[in-house]
């Protein structure tokens, strides 16, 4: 097999990594085939594609957590073949994950520890760790315990871990889906900073506009094969996207002069202490939602978002059935089944485990959820043929791909399973739709059916509150924008007052742009 070409950017340079007909097969079906990508030094590189497309099959195999089936990697021109991740570590390739792998109960200091190969005692390790820390602007209490850091702060324990080990090459999977504007922004300029120091970095992401605006390079792929390597900076996201998809991508639309009817979903005064030792304390929230009606909920994750979820869908109970009321209904005594035969829905945020069961084939997790309310058991007995109908018109209707009609939970792309399970509970037509991060790890064209979708739901006269850290799809779809802090929820603002700035310094908790909410939703 030849070298693969440099591309006209680098001239001359030699690749610090290259794959050259890297092919992973699962069975019959290829998650990448044959990917030819080079990766120079001070170079930026994202990795595009919709879900599915195998960009982290491909990252899983440059980090050594999977073998390829054919093909090879080569590390500064020599051929490698990596037993695990620690070999890829010990040669320079770093990884910063979507998920973090820390231990809440041991400090900052002790769970960089863990992740670390190295041999050093654990007080040159913590001198070393706030050195690394002050010196890319990403400050950390060594000494601090992670339950009591957000988001940002937990990721960049993961990114000055990785730092710590000297990487040459740094991979990061979709790290600013869980950032404020203003991390993101801190991000990039470490990233810049990495690329100065002659360091390459692979960044995988959806979000085109932040690509254009880091990245040199982008990789390309559509159904596991490589369609393009480009400058993303002479391309529009539009021209990004065709590629990626192979086609036009649908534009969101709003169905004009939608009209708001009954209150279908109120919240009074809801507190509740945490059920666990690290949860968030939900302090007086009050909402009203009407048919019709998409109120977004905008805040940094860790913030109550998860136990504001866990209030409104039954799976935690509050004594007092006032606090939740779906349909006219008091509720807040009501479990989850109940909550569902009142015409509500729940769509959780994370999609293994909470929004389905990953061992079991989709037709099962469709029954699960179904069950309530949608006729797939009939005297006692499992409608098989309606559960499987219910996996084709959600795979239909949301361009859900899979290698089978009926896998396992498990065996889908992120993207594509949470295409199922948002698909799976709009398709029940609810009254009243709770929905976190809709569309969190969805490609550009899947984004825009999940987005118009609950934009239809809505004008068909259902109430929608949508969580999202997103805040372009919040304010694509939102009629209003509350942000959550420390169990708050702030008075709402009426989605074209909700600037980036305005949230953002919400979501950081600056109190007095809580008091200019508050005044701007009076006025
Ligand atoms: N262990 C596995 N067994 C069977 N198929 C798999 C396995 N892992 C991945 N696949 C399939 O390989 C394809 C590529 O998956 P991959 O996770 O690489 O996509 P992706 O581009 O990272 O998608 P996303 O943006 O949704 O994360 C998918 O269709 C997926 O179903």
């Amino acid at each position: 097999m030849s070298d693969a070409m440099p591309n006209s950017l680098h001239t001359g340079e030699r690749p610090l990594l290259q794959t050259i007909g890297l092919t992973k097969r699962y069975g019959d079906f290829l998650a990448n085939a044959s990917i030819d990508i080079d990766i120079f030094p001070r170079e930026i590189h994202a990795l595009l594609g919709e879900n599915g497309a195998g960009k982290s099959t491909l990252v899983k195999a440059i980090y050594g957590l999977i073998q390829p089936s054919a093909g090879e990697i080569r590390w500064q021109g020599e051929r490698i073949v990596l037993s695990g991740p620690s070999e890829a570590r010990a040669r320079g390739i770093g990884m910063v994950f979507q998920h973090f792998s820390l231990f809440e109960n041991l400090t900052v200091a002790e769970n960089v520890a863990l992740g670390l190969d190295g041999k050093e005692s654990f007080k040159d390790m913590s001198a070393r760790l706030e050195q690394v820390s002050k010196t890319y602007g990403l400050p950390l209490d060594p000494k601090r315990e992670v339950w009591q850091l957000s988001v940002g702060e937990r990721q960049r324990i993961e990114i000055v871990r990785a730092l710590m080990q000297d990487p040459k090459f740094l991979i990061l999977d979709e790290p600013t889906a869980v950032l404020t504007p203003q991390e993101a922004d801190q991000l990039f300029i470490v990233l810049e900073r990495l690329k100065a120091e002659g360091r390459a970095v692979l960044y995988i992401s959806h979000k085109l506009e932040e690509v254009k605006r880091l990245c040199d390079t982008a990789t390309i792929l559509r159904g596991g094969r490589k369609v393009a390597t480009c400058n993303p900076r002479q391309e529009t996201a539009a021209s990004l996207a065709r590629m990626m998809v192979g086609g036009e991508i649908k534009e969101v639309k709003a169905a004009a002069g939608r009209q708001t009817t009954v209150p279908r979903l109120v919240v009074n005064d809801l507190t509740l202490a945490p059920d666990e030792p690290h949860g968030v304390r939900l302090d007086h929230i009050s909402l009203e939602l009407k048919g019709g009606e998409i109120l977004g909920i905008a805040g940094v994750a860790g913030n109550g978002q998860d136990e504001l979820f866990a209030a409104l869908s039954g799976e935690r109970l509050s004594k007092d059935p006032g606090t939740v009321v779906i349909e006219g209904i008091a509720a807040g005594h009501l479990s989850i089944t109940q909550r569902r035969k009142l015409g509500a829905a729940f769509v959780p945020e994370e999609r293994l485990g909470h929004g389905t069961a990953p061992r079991m084939r989709l037709s099962e997790n469709a029954l699960l959820t179904g069950h309530a309310a949608s006729g797939m058991v009939r005297h006692g007995f499992i409608d098989t043929a309606a559960t499987l109908k219910t996996v084709d018109k959600a795979t239909e209707t949301f361009d859900v791909r899979k290698a089978k009609r009926d896998p396992e939970a498990a065996s889908l792309s992120g993207g594509n399973l949470q295409k199922f399970i948002v698909g799976r509970e709009i398709l029940r037509n609810p009254a009243v739709l709770v929905v976190s991060q809709p569309t969190w790890g969805v490609d550009a064209g899947a984004a825009a059916v999940i987005r118009q979708a609950l934009l239809d739901l809505a004008a068909s006269g259902a109430a929608v509150l949508v969580t999202s850290q997103d805040l372009d799809e919040l304010a694509e779809i939102a009629d209003r924008i509350a942000v959550m802090f420390h169990g708050r929820l702030s008075a709402p603002l009426a989605a074209g007052e909700a600037t980036r700035e305005r949230l953002g310094l919400l979501m950081g908790g600056s109190s007095l742009d809580q008091r200019e909410v508050a005044h701007a939703a009076r006025a």
